[in-house]
């Protein structure tokens, strides 16, 4: 079996050098690539993080630039514009995903929408998507974000150190509500253990360098002799069971007339028009359970390092929330539009540090130019969100957190407050809901809370350190930091027990 295997190997390796070979042969009209990628990883430290080695190429190499992974040719996108030019204005040609053999057709048996390549299939999945969490869906679900910021906020108070469980639990209670009409009262649930497996598991594959990826061709071996699927079936089966089960109980849900309406509800019952299989549908609504906790409550951490870091702003924010709100009642949704400095303080937030640093991949399905630089189909492409949204052209001092640089909404194009959402037909599917969760949040934090960072033995305070992120696959987020919270004024404390109190009520229709 061993010389069989080798032989198997060794033919595979040559023909992807051959391909490799052929299309070498077009690379003078390639976007620039490094010299050697081992120079820039020892410069920069082995230990750097993906989006920091690739940062550091773009004043040598400039705003688009590749570089070969395996066969495949990545290109990195570092200037906003060019993203947009490419994967918005010529979304036909640019909405795909690179094929990931391991993560995708093994750990996600063909079935997790944000891998799966631009198609029937895709389009269903993003239907889903779409009817559950657009702009005008995801305004149902402003009551229970609300409710649920109260226990957020009172969790916060009495307990700052556990600021990592508490957001955790809001973002987790949210988006469980949205797709499964039930609600998170803690994190003991073995599901939500399991939900974060998957997603590992998920993130693992993604790591390039396994042997699938780089040489598909092996999935034509004897199932038996797959060695390098052992790990991505269990993980499947895993993923299944998981999702499968949360579909089932909310079927069980609506035969004895106790579901809320979800966007599995709504899926169950467009289930023939869609012609999507109970598996299919049961992986499609796991979507927002699988893309939107570590998304939302890596923001809310960094919103919280934007309140240490930046007391000016905070104070502006306040003076704006108390001439609005006053200080009885906790800021509302219907608050919203009179609140433009605050708009700009969470606006700000996405993009100081953003929580994506390199988007999704995206993946181009036809031979394309441009600029001059031939892109050829099948080429991943990165919209490198962490270096656009630093661009210094687009935003002066950008390591500096100031709310006023979109000030002047009027002025500004819409597109660059939703780029850390992503690009054209792929853009983030939960954006409605991650912008109202964090509005919500910040507002209240903002409104009942002084937020100061501790202090050192010589009364230093210590602040979170911003270059400290920790990479959790696609998302990062911040090394854990710490805080004290106060109420701002006395009735603060008594509206935010109160609130809390009246929202455990009504949430328990929810549980
Ligand atoms: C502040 C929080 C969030 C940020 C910054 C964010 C950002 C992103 C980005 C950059 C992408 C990739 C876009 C592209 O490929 O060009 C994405 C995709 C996606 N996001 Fe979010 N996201 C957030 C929260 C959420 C939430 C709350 C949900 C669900 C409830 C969600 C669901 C998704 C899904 C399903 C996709 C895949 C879309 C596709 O492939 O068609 N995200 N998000």
């Amino acid at each position: 079996m061993s010389i069989v295997l080798a032989l198997t190997l060794g033919l595979f390796v040559l023909c992807t050098w051959f391909a490799r070979v052929l299309i070498q042969r077009r690379t003078q009209h390639l976007p620039p690539h490094p010299q050697s990628f081992g120079q820039i990883v020892a410069k920069v430290g082995p230990k750097a993080p993906q989006w920091v080695i690739l940062d550091s190429l773009k004043d040598q190499l400039g705003p688009i630039f590749s570089f070969y992974r395996g066969s495949t040719l990545v290109v990195v996108i570092n200037k906003a514009d060019i993203a947009w030019d490419l994967l918005q204005k010529r979304g036909d040609i640019y909405s795909s995903r690179p094929r990931l053999v391991l993560a995708h057709e093994i750990v996600s048996g063909g079935m997790r929408g944000l891998s799966m390549p631009y198609g029937k299939q895709w389009r269903t999945w993003r239907k889903i998507q779409n009817t559950g969490m657009s702009g005008r869906a995801s305004l149902a679900y402003c009551e229970h974000q609300a409710l649920e910021s109260t226990l957020l906020l009172r969790g916060l108070l009495h307990d700052p150190e556990r600021y990592e469980y508490y957001l955790a639990l809001f973002a987790t209670s949210v988006v469980l509500s949205i797709a499964y009409g039930r609600r998170a009262s803690n994190l003991e649930d073995p599901i939500f253990k399991r939900n974060a497996e998957a997603g590992r598991d998920f993130q693992q594959a993604n790591i390039p360098g396994n042997p699938v990826d780089k040489y598909p061709a092996l999935l034509y071996l004897p199932r038996a002799l797959q060695w390098f699927r052992r790990d991505g079936d269990k993980a499947y089966a895993r993923a299944k069971s998981l999702y499968v089960e949360l579909l089932e109980d909310v079927k069980d849900r609506m035969a004895t007339g106790t579901a809320k309406e979800c966007m599995a509800t709504r899926g169950l019952k467009d289930q023939h028009s869609l012609g999507f299989s109970d598996l299919e549908l049961a992986f499609a609504l796991s979507a927002p359970f699988g893309a939107g906790i570590d998304t939302t409550s890596a923001t809310l951490e960094i919103a919280l390092c934007a309140i240490l870091h930046s007391p000016a702003s905070v104070r502006k924010a306040q003076e704006e929330l108390d001439r609005v709100v006053g200080r009885d009642r906790l800021p509302t949704f219907d608050d919203e539009p009179s609140l433009p400095y605050l708009h700009s303080f969470i606006t700000e937030i996405y993009r100081w540090h953003t929580v994506v640093p390199l988007a999704v991949p995206h993946s181009v399905t036809a031979d394309d130019v441009y600029n001059g630089y031939f892109i050829p189909k099948g080429a991943t492409v990165i919209g490198n969100l962490y270096t656009m949204l630093k661009d210094p052209e687009m935003f002066p001092e950008p390591d500096v957190f100031r709310p006023e640089r979109f000030a002047d909404a009027e002025t500004q194009d819409s597109r660059v407050a939703d780029l850390p959402f992503g690009f054209g037909r792929r853009h983030c599917a939960g954006m409605h809901v991650a912008q109202q969760s964090i509005y919500i949040v910040v507002a209240r934090i903002l409104w009942a809370f002084d937020v100061e960072p501790v202090k050192d033995e010589d009364g230093k305070p210590i602040l979170p350190d911003m270059s400290d992120m920790k990479s959790m696959g696609l998302t990062r987020k911040p090394a854990p930091f710490r805080f004290s919270v106060r109420p701002r004024f006395p009735e603060a404390n008594i509206v935010v027990e109160k609130e809390a109190a009246e929202a455990e009520k009504l949430l328990q229709a929810w549980e």
